[in-house]
């Protein structure tokens, strides 16, 4: 930064204005002033008019909603975001309802599955099993050096679509942009990393344009000795704080490397413990509509996997927390498998397979509770166990639904009900500003608890009173300060925060440390 607030668009050499304008990261395209067009040779390189950031922003969304297909939208904003990161920003956070079901789910899954036919530029850091022996050299040849946060997948649980291998890196490239978008994470910080062992999906070793190792996923020891040398030269080469979120692992790898490396990395699942804390924060928030607390309920799932153990290990958390209750205790009220025996109050769909909560299931539901609480969390839309539609239409319009990916309001028998969007989004972007920020060492499941309880606090009464659980993803960053703030308190009670002394105000600390999409002037 220079005195008065301007800053040097590079820090490597001056080349041509050309570079600069080819530099997502210090392009502003027709913004330049006169003054910066003069001083980095910018003359004749851009038409005359100058525009400002909010007038690029209207005609980018103006573009933008003429495309009628979401993967035309999906391209576009990647597109810009390669053009000028600044403006994909801007929209991003001004826009944030509309263009998350682009940038995020349900869209980023058509991207991955169609990753190949739409790949241009490449967007991050991809290890293959060649690079076995030389992951720390792949890591230095990412262009930015102070890296904090990485989102890493194998691509091999890709929402619930299944094996995308190569083509996974969709989902780290998407979560990272919502850790800047939502969380406030600066880009430059943020590393994208797909691991390529290989792909079990036929159909992408049949592709001519698949863009991955033509070959059977690496098992057992070949594989473990990748993630071994990969976590190793992450250590190495950004330091003890980095943060590392493992994303859409399938099942077997998923819980073995977090059991790993929690004790020896700043590790977390965002499928395990990332959905276990929304999901529990959309549980508090119902609560308050529903009566009674977390030990008064019983929970059903369908599917128990990293999504739906997570969700209930933690609720189970909760409840010793909350009562005298052992966790065996605690773990009695959550059923896993069948519904035959039990009266569930809550159903939480985490199977990855749509359209399982049938007609029979809700109306069983809507029988046993006056308002049931149903989750449909599988992503994208098209794996969800039901639609908004059918939960409130099946539940003659009682039910309390929230789902994994976005649904439109519904409108039954002249009622608006608003679904709430379950997804780890409301959790991640917060939860790692929180750790970043106070130099977290570890993860602790308590600051998991932290982060929901930040959230549930965030619904206001107005919103209770309307039936809506989670508050709405136009207020994100006001919501991630607070769940940014509630988890780096947490660290310090539990002394593994690093950052020395404390900001008093962690709201205020955590606002401060937030990203702005805002043009700089160039001096
Ligand atoms: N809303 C959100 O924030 C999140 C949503 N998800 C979504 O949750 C889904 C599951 O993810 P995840 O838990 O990681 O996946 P896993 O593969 O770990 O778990 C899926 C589970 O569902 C079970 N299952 C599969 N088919 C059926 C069926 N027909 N009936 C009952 N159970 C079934 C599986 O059992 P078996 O092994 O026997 O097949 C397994 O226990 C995905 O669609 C994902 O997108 C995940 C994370 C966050
Ligand atoms: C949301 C998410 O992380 C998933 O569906 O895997
Ligand atoms: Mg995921």
């Amino acid at each position: 930064m220079g005195n008065n607030g301007e800053v040097t668009p590079w820090n490597m050499s001056i080349s041509s204005g050309n570079v600069l304008l080819r530099d997502p990261r210090h392009n502003k395209g027709l913004a330049f002033t006169e003054k910066e067009r003069e001083a980095h040779y910018l003359n004749g390189l851009l038409p005359p008019t100058i525009a400002t950031q909010e007038l690029q922003e209207k005609k980018a969304m103006h573009i933008l909603r003429q495309y009628e297909v979401p993967l035309q939208k999906y391209i576009a904003m990647i597109d810009l975001q390669e053009r000028n990161e600044r403006l994909f920003y801007k929209l991003l956070i001004d826009n944030v309802e509309e263009l998350l079901p682009i940038v995020y789910t349900p869209t980023v899954g058509e991207a991955c599955q169609k990753f190949g036919s739409i790949f241009r530029r490449p967007q991050g850091l991809y290890i293959s099993l060649k690079d076995k022996g030389k992951v720390l050299q792949v890591l230095r040849n990412w262009p930015e050096r102070d890296i904090e946060v990485i989102v890493v997948t194998d691509g091999e649980r890709i929402l619930g679509l299944g094996d995308l291998g190569c083509q996974g890196m969709g989902i780290p490239v998407g979560k990272l942009s919502l850790y800047t978008a939502l969380g406030g994470v600066r880009p430059s910080v943020c590393l994208p990393i797909t691991i390529d062992v290989g792909t079990n999906n036929e159909k992408l070793l049949a592709d001519e344009f698949y863009i991955g190792l033509k070959q059977k996923r690496a098992r057992g020891e070949e594989y473990d000795e990748l993630l071994e040398e990969f976590m190793k030269a992450v250590k190495l080469n950004y330091g003890e704080k980095i943060l590392i979120q493992f994303e859409d692992f399938a099942n077997h790898n998923a819980f073995s490397l977090l059991n790993r490396y929690r004790n020896t990395h700043l590790v977390f699942n965002d499928d395990i413990q990332g959905t276990a804390s929304v999901v529990l924060s959309g549980l508090l928030s119902a609560f308050k509509l529903l009566g009674g607390t977390l030990s008064d309920h019983t929970f059903l799932f369908l599917g128990a996997g990293e999504a739906g153990t997570g969700i209930a290990e933690l609720i189970a958390l909760q409840i010793t927390k909350k009562t005298n209750c052992s966790i065996e205790e605690a773990r009695k009220k959550i059923w896993l498998v069948d519904s035959k025996a039990i009266k569930p109050t809550v159903l939480i769909g985490t199977s990855g397979v749509g359209r399982q909560f049938t007609q029979e299931v809700v109306e069983t539901m809507s029988s046993l509770n006056e308002k049931p609480l149903i989750m449909a969390l599988s992503n994208p839309t098209s794996q969800a166990e039901c639609t908004a539609e059918e939960a409130y239409t099946w539940s003659k319009g009682r039910a309390i639904f929230a789902s994994g990916s976005p649904f439109d309001p519904v409108t039954y028998e002249g009622k608006v009900f608003v679904p709430g969007q379950a997804n780890n989004a409301y959790i991640f972007p917060g939860f790692g500003l929180g750790l970043i920020m106070c130099g977290a060492t570890r993860v602790h499941d308590d600051l998991l608890l932290a982060a929901s309880e930040g959230l549930a606090s965030q619904v206001t009464e107005e919103e209770h009173a309307k039936g809506i659980i989670f508050p709405p993803f136009s207020c994100i960053r006001k919501i991630s300060a607070n769940i940014a703030a509630a988890v780096a308190d947490k660290a310090y009670e539990l002394g593994l925060a690093s950052l020395q002394p404390r900001p008093e105000d962690l709201v205020k600390f955590a606002e401060s440390c937030m990203y702005s999409p805002v043009y700089p002037s160039y001096r």
